[in-house]
């Protein structure tokens, strides 16, 4: 599949030293690589949006967890297992929504207790395989949720899509985007709708970037034109990522989502979330249990150049994301396949399909 950077979203260094990330927030204007060393520069650089996407934080954690084990100085397990725990706490709290950082971490402390008899080096070494197959598998479940997504689609069809759940939200590929490369690369012929995503233009920054680079037809819009782009009939179906999808199937998504997914219904335009496995939270219940991450007033009352536009000491609200309720979504599109309604069985059969393949 086409990709727009020689490198990867997220990477480790030659020496397995630090954290490379491309930030975002210069995007598309520079291609900046930031290399991230310290714990506090990585949570930052997670917190700040320089690294996004629920899948590429996840792994951004992993590395991160690594490196933050890497420097810890101690022989015994214990004294050794109670410094990774407060490294693996800090980092996850750098952002609540988007469950992808703590199960990578997760995974990463489940590599330390189940090893608690090895030497603390084997254990740091252990650490690095379990970032790095985390990475790889991120690659894989793209491809595969692209395979699934483009089953549904016909060629020269309209598509829409918010945020982004591209590749610069991911190791590669995207999820939400991943059928439209893959669509690009086999001659579909796709027009892809962007909505830009106020507050903090992901759509327009990276998404009309990504598509754009790829050679796909993009249209950028602003939120508030969907309805508008779906009345004219230019869209045949939704496709967009998420941060948390809870086990009823209520998923949240970028602020806006929820939004895109009613008037999608509205014209009859089939609405699917692109969701890797380590998105779902069979623990989360339903959407009411999802922690919606609340962001800086400044980044409403600011545009992203930092230019005042809203008038001083005005109150502002900003939830980064809202939760899309189930019965507005068509289906939801894994790396295991496609679950449609009703959610609590569906995504239950692809975890057990999981667990078969991972026997
Ligand atoms: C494959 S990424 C899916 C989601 O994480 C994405 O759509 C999104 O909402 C990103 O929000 P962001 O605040 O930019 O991290």
């Amino acid at each position: 599949m086409a990709t727009i950077f020689d490198m990867e979203t997220v990477a480790l260094d030659d020496q397995d030293s630090a954290l490379l990330i491309i930030d975002q927030t210069q995007l598309p204007g520079r291609r900046e690589i930031l290399r991230l060393k310290d714990q506090k520069s990585i949570w930052d650089a997670i917190y700040l949006l320089k690294v996004r996407g629920a899948p590429a934080i996840g792994v951004a954690a992993a590395f991160g967890i690594y490196l933050a084990a890497k420097e810890i100085d101690e022989d015994t397990f214990d004294d050794f297992y109670k410094r990774f725990e407060e490294a693996r706490d800090y980092l996850d709290s750098a952002r609540p929504t988007a469950v992808n950082l703590s199960w990578a971490l997760r995974r990463m402390d489940s590599v330390v207790r189940e090893n608690r008899e090895k030497t603390v080096p084997e254990i740091k070494s252990l650490l690095l395989r379990e970032a790095n197959e985390i990475k790889a598998e991120d690659i894989r479940v793209c491809c595969s949720i692209g395979e699934n997504g483009l089953k549904l689609l016909k060629p020269g069809m309209g598509l829409l899509t918010h945020c982004n759940a591209g590749q610069l939200a991911t190791s590669k590929y995207g999820t939400a985007t991943a059928p439209m490369y893959l669509g690009q690369e086999r001659g579909y012929g796709f027009h892809v709708f962007c909505d830009e995503t106020r507050p903090l233009l992901q759509g327009a920054r990276l998404t009309a970037f990504e598509l754009q680079e790829a050679g796909i037809d993009t249209t950028l819009i602003c939120d508030n034109m969907a309805p508008s782009v779906m009345k004219q009939g230019w869209v045949d179906a939704v496709f967009v990522g998420c941060d948390r999808v809870a086990a009823n199937g209520d998923a949240a998504n970028k602020i806006g989502t929820s939004y895109v997914a009613l008037a999608a219904k509205h014209f009859h335009i089939p609405f699917y979330v692109c969701a890797p496995t380590s998105t779902i939270d069979m623990a989360c219940k339903t959407g009411a249990d999802i922690h919606i991450e609340l962001r800086p007033a400044e980044e409403v009352t600011e545009m992203w150049y930092e230019k005042r536009m809203a008038p001083e000491g005005v109150k502002v609200y900003n939830p980064s994301f809202d939760v899309t309720d189930a019965e507005f979504i068509t289906a939801i599109i894994t790396e295991y396949g496609v679950a449609y309604p009703p959610y609590d069985v569906s995504l239950k059969e692809i975890f057990e399909q999981k667990a078969k393949a991972e026997r």
